[in-house]
């Protein structure tokens, strides 16, 4: 006798003779009934004998999801979660009966560049406010053709236009560091406190603001411009959309993310560059110089480039201020790789009339390279993974069966530090990265920038603008570490970014004698 045979007969024997007579909740009942040994059935069936059966994993997986909610707590520690059950389980594990994890780096590859598969529902959850963007589309037209039309902003050429705009705020920051020194100086060693955390991430604002927004918004002097402050609250919602997604909903029916001064700001910018004919060299003027298309599906729409620009902000700042903020926290646990990074650029003259150096003369340092992949591979900015979905069943690397409709999470962390891709995987050596090292890094298995028609848009404006902030901080000053907040900083969290739990990380800092 089947499990629905079993559960018929005790209804009829046990259940039904204590309900009422009525014959129409009788039917009901036994509809409901139905029902629910189907839904039991199916689920056992998919357990012990559907496609992803056989895929190893804990025990509930084969029956139900945790909600989020659950096991990112701590929140932001669900990363770590999503690793340890790799560890027990391999490289491949079932997290729910219609999830996967996966970490072989050949299995990433085939997922991000060879069957390119679509973004996962997640990303769905992320449209709260209803505006697709090249990041949160999952629709592989609307993303290709909007990708075509924004990727001039982020030409490698185009960014030596961007450079003066890096530098000016580059200087503004450099000054602020100053002041705080001056503020905050111990007259005993000369050394002042900065938090350095904070700064960077208004440094990384203000680089955005200035490329991609018209104009600086000047955080690192007085961090309160309404439009990063609106755009940072927004972020801090956007992870609890992919919590519980009902939100988004919410967030359409009242359009909560829209703070109004926001759309008659950006609306007066374009108008402003469109009536005055007024040219920069930025993103912005990309997007805008759109209208002239030829093709009507190329023009952004004002909406369009209001979306996408805001998209720069969250996507291009804490991303790249917080790898450089845990390239200085790696650097002030191994001091002698902060020592010998320190030479490498005191090696570089600076030219004439020039206080920073330029994005040429730092882009082939093989150590700053080496020292910024390194803090990429342990500090990966996306380290819950990226969530894809099948299209199609798939046999993934030749023998798995994956069926249509599976999510599948590629676990960047755990390839970033499988040991049987990376020789001593926990350790910070910039060396593995360098040409004469003895085992080559395993570059198959490294994936900060993701890969495929989804990689990062903005990896070349990142790496230049890591390049010229740790270079002119090393050569600049001289670092001392507190213990306290090196301490603190091993508490990593995963919100829309990886960060320090406690967003803030404090040095000691003074120029050095040159
Ligand atoms: C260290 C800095 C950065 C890291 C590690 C990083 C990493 C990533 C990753 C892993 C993805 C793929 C996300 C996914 O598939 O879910 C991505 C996508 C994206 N990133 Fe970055 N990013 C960085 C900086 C930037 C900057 C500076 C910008 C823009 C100014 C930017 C704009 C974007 C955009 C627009 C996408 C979506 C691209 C698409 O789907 O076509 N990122 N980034």
């Amino acid at each position: 006798m089947n499990i629905y045979n079993r559960a018929e007969t005790w209804y009829y024997d046990h259940a039904l003779p204590h309900l009422e007579k009525d014959p129409l909740k009788k039917i009901g009942s036994a509809i409901a009934i139905t029902w629910i040994s189907y839904k039991i059935s199916t689920k056992i069936y998919d357990a012990c004998f559907g496609p992803l059966c056989d895929i190893p994993g804990p025990f509930y997986a084969k029956f139900f999801a945790i909600p989020r909610a659950f096991t990112d707590n701590p929140r932001g520690t669900s990363y770590r979660r999503m690793k340890a059950l790799h560890d027990q389980y391999g490289t491949i594990v079932k997290i729910n009966p219609s999830t996967i994890a996966i970490s072989d780096k050949d299995w990433i590859k085939e997922i991000l560049v060879k069957d390119d598969l679509p973004k996962g529902p997640n990303y769905g959850f992320l449209q709260g406010s209803g505006n697709q963007t090249l990041f949160n589309t999952r629709d592989k037209i609307f993303h290709k053709q909007r990708r075509r039309v924004v990727s001039p902003a982020f030409a490698v050429k185009y960014l030596n236009s961007l450079e003066t705009f890096m530098d000016s705020c580059t200087e503004a920051f450099i000054n602020r560091i100053d002041k705080d020194i001056e503020n905050t100086r111990d007259s005993s060693n000369g050394f002042g406190t900065v938090d350095i955390w904070m700064l960077l991430g208004s440094l990384a604002l203000d680089i955005i603001g200035s490329t991609a927004f018209g104009e600086s918004f000047n955080m690192v002097e007085s961090n309160d411009h309404f439009i990063p402050v609106a755009i940072t609250r927004g972020m801090r919602f956007a992870p609890k959309l992919v919590l519980y997604p009902f939100l988004g909903k919410l967030v359409k029916l009242f359009r909560l993310n829209r703070d109004p001064r926001f759309d008659k700001f950006m609306r007066a910018l374009i108008i402003k560059r469109l009536e005055n004919d007024q040219r920069r060299d930025d993103i912005l003027q990309i997007l805008i110089d759109t209208q002239l298309a030829s093709h009507q599906e190329d023009r952004l729409t004002v909406d369009a480039i209001i979306a996408e620009v805001v998209l720069f902000l969250i996507a291009g700042s804490e991303t790249t201020s917080n790898t450089t903020g845990f390239a200085l926290i790696e650097l002030l646990r191994h001091t002698e790789k902060l020592n010998k990074l320190q030479e490498e650029i005191d090696n570089v003259p600076m030219e004439n009339g020039r206080t920073l150096h330029t994005h040429d003369q730092l882009k082939h340092l093989p150590y700053l390279n080496a020292v910024i992949n390194e803090t990429m591979r342990l500090n990966t900015i996306a380290s819950n993974g990226l969530q894809r979905i099948t299209d199609s069943d798939l046999i993934l690397g030749g023998k798995i069966f994956i069926p249509k409709n599976t999510v599948v999470i590629c676990s960047l962390n755990h390839a970033q530090r499988n040991p049987s891709y990376w020789p001593n995987p926990e350790e910070f050596l910039p060396e593995r990265w360098l040409d004469d090292a003895q085992v080559k890094p395993c570059l198959d298995a490294f994936y900060p920038f993701s890969a495929g028609s989804r990689n990062c848009i903005g990896k070349q404006f990142a790496l230049q603008e890591m390049r010229i902030t740790l270079a002119t901080l090393i050569s600049r000053y001289e670092f001392r570490a507190i213990p306290e907040e090196l301490e603190a900083a091993k508490d990593i969290r995963q919100f829309i970014t990886l960060t320090v739990e406690k967003n803030s990380f404090k040095v000691l800092i003074k120029q050095r004698m040159t």
